[in-house]
């Protein structure tokens, strides 16, 4: 399909193979208002993109060190703003729930019992073009309660009584569609993703109560929330829908983000109603940042990161106290167990879920994630247990809290040591991830545990990590290209014989080899591995 438009001089090229319905989401009038999106933000994105990169370089060489800015101690010391009040739908947020946008899921995740779903784009999409547009097709059926259906096998699917409320979550700034060209150029997968969802059904969403909820992910600075802040602007005005319709809920997820909490929240002020805690992508912005600063920041084996290390918790504890101060909802974060079919390992998920909520409640956090259905009794009543008869703790200031820049940094509070068991399980986990990504599905269920982008991220970052400090192992062996290349091909013929035929095993390694093993430590892994394998131009 190509499509000239009539109000641009620019070419605006659909490249991606087509699909059933697909035409209804790629209409001319809104791939247009892509187009304009485009036209309006393209080249600010770019800059953005261009500062982070800047950015990462000085942190890497010890030009620049982290702090909170010295230039925006006005908003902090400002204290007669509030973010916006939440949208219909947002006032009660105790359980969210997310995951892809498959029709299935769509539909079981708007029943979950869940207050809210997260319908990803991001870290659980794997986005190949039937993903993106697939999903949004499934949003726009959603909407109008048009998405009934039956499985071969019986099962019928529909929507019931008291749906979650939609936020859906876009793709990152990092991110193009290589389907959508505008003068041979790849449009930024933001754009699309928010345009998309916001043309279909922003003025259906509003009328049915709800509205034009987002998530956004992997900020890494203020000036990129004033950027979504000017999208939302400039759609709502483009659609003729009142301007501070939009909610935004920014996920902190990048360690930089962590220090400009407050900023974001003012740049969104109009359309903000919370910051959720990202924990798994800020462990990856943590290791991604000062991967090169030798022992200090070198983290300990993946799952001794957990919540209550005195530099995550600092990490929460600010998040919710700026929330807080600020009128916004601080939401929680994915503990990563999910049901089992064995009853002894699914105690076990449930007790650690029960934990990870229960802290976030206590600490003040207004709701949290849950990744499945199975989980949601068990955030809902540890919530509701806290709240009482509120439908949130806004009112709990935290003014107890004191966070400061080192605490935040002192990733050698985590403690703990780095094992054999460590460096194999983040190599098979990110194989097994990333051959399920390019095979189309961006969350798994992979040793009871759910993964997704994040987990592959921080899996080959903290390889090339412990490789580039010859990090030692408790044993006393160094981690060494050599020995994990040794250990890649023994963990590589292991998941063969479990995955069998059709895997994209051999693809993945090569991803591998070059996300971990190589001399500079690439930023995402998704992006190349986007480029090379998941574009069906025509
Ligand atoms: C770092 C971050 O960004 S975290 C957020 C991103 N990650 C996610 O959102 C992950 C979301 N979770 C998932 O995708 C899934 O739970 C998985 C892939 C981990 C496991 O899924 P499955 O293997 O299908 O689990 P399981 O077989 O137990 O599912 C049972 C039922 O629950 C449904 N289900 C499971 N998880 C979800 C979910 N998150 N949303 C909606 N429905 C779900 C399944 O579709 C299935 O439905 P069915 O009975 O109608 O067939
Ligand atoms: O998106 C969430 C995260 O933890 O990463
Ligand atoms: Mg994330």
């Amino acid at each position: 399909m190509a499509q000239s438009s009539t109000r641009f001089t620019s070419r605006i090229d659909v490249a991606g193979p087509s699909g059933e319905r697909f035409d209804e989401i790629l209409t001319p009038a809104a791939v247009e208002f892509i187009a304009k999106l485009d036209n309006a933000f393209a080249g600010r994105r770019c800059e953005l993109l261009d500062a982070r990169r800047q950015r990462r370089e000085k942190l890497a060489s010890g030009e620049e060190q982290l702090g909170f800015l010295p230039g925006t101690r006005w908003v902090r010391n400002d204290s007669s703003w509030q973010v916006a009040p939440a949208g219909p739908g947002l006032e009660d947020r105790r359980v969210e729930i997310t995951g892809p946008t498959d029709r299935k899921m769509t539909v079981n995740a708007l029943n979950s019992g869940a207050k809210v779903w997260l319908a990803d784009f991001e870290d659980a999409t794997s986005p190949t073009w039937a993903n993106i547009i697939g999903g949004q097709l499934n949003l726009f059926d959603a909407i109008r309660r048009n998405i009934d259906f039956t499985t071969e096998s019986g099962k019928h699917y529909t929507i019931g009584d008291n749906p979650a409320t939609i936020v859906a979550r876009p793709r990152g700034w990092h991110l193009v569609e290589k389907h959508i060209r505008i003068d041979g150029r790849p449009v930024s997968a933001s754009l699309v993703d928010t345009g998309l969802y916001f043309f279909h059904n922003a003025r259906q969403l509003v009328a049915r109560g709800s509205g034009p909820y987002f998530y956004l992910p992997k900020l890494e600075s203020h000036l990129e929330a004033r950027l979504w802040n000017d999208v939302f602007r400039f759609a709502q005005n483009e659609l003729g829908i009142p301007q501070g319709t939009v909610r935004a809920t920014v996920l902190i997820e990048t360690i930089t983000a962590a220090f400009e909490m407050e900023e974001i929240l003012y740049e969104l002020r109009e359309h903000a109603s919370g910051l959720n805690a990202g924990r798994w992508d800020y462990i990856f912005s943590l290791i991604k940042n000062f991967a090169d600063h030798g022992a200090d920041f070198v983290l300990p084996d993946r799952a001794q990161v957990t919540m209550t290390v005195p530099f995550m918790r600092s990490y929460t504890e600010l998040l919710v106290s700026t929330c807080h101060k600020r009128g916004a909802y601080a939401i929680g974060g994915m503990a990563a167990f999910i049901p089992s079919k064995d009853p002894e390992v699914n105690a076990v998920a449930f007790e650690k879920v029960r934990q990870d909520k229960e802290r976030e409640a206590g600490d003040g956090f207004d709701g949290s994630w849950v990744a499945h259905p199975g989980l949601v009794p068990v955030c809902d009543e540890v919530f509701t247990e806290v709240l009482g008869g509120w439908p949130n703790q806004l009112g709990r200031l935290r003014d107890d809290v004191s966070v400061s820049a080192e605490d935040l940094l002192n990733v050698a509070s985590a403690g703990g040591e780095v094992t054999e068991k460590g460096v194999r399980g983040n190599i098979n986990v990110a194989l097994r991830y990333v051959d399920s990504w390019l095979r189309g599905t961006g969350a798994a269920a992979i040793f009871d545990l759910m993964e997704d982008a994040a987990t592959a991220e921080i899996a080959r970052c903290q390889v090339w990590q412990w490789v580039r400090n010859g990090t030692k192992l408790d044993d006393g062996t160094a981690v060494t290209p050599e020995l994990v290349r040794t250990w890649l091909d023994e963990e590589l013929a292991d998941i063969r014989g479990d995955l069998g035929a059709g895997n994209r095993l051999d693809d993945a390694r090569e991803i591998f080899v070059e996300t971990a093993l190589g001399e500079k430590l690439p930023s995402f892994l998704t992006t190349g591995a986007y480029a090379r394998y998941l574009t069906e131009l025509n």
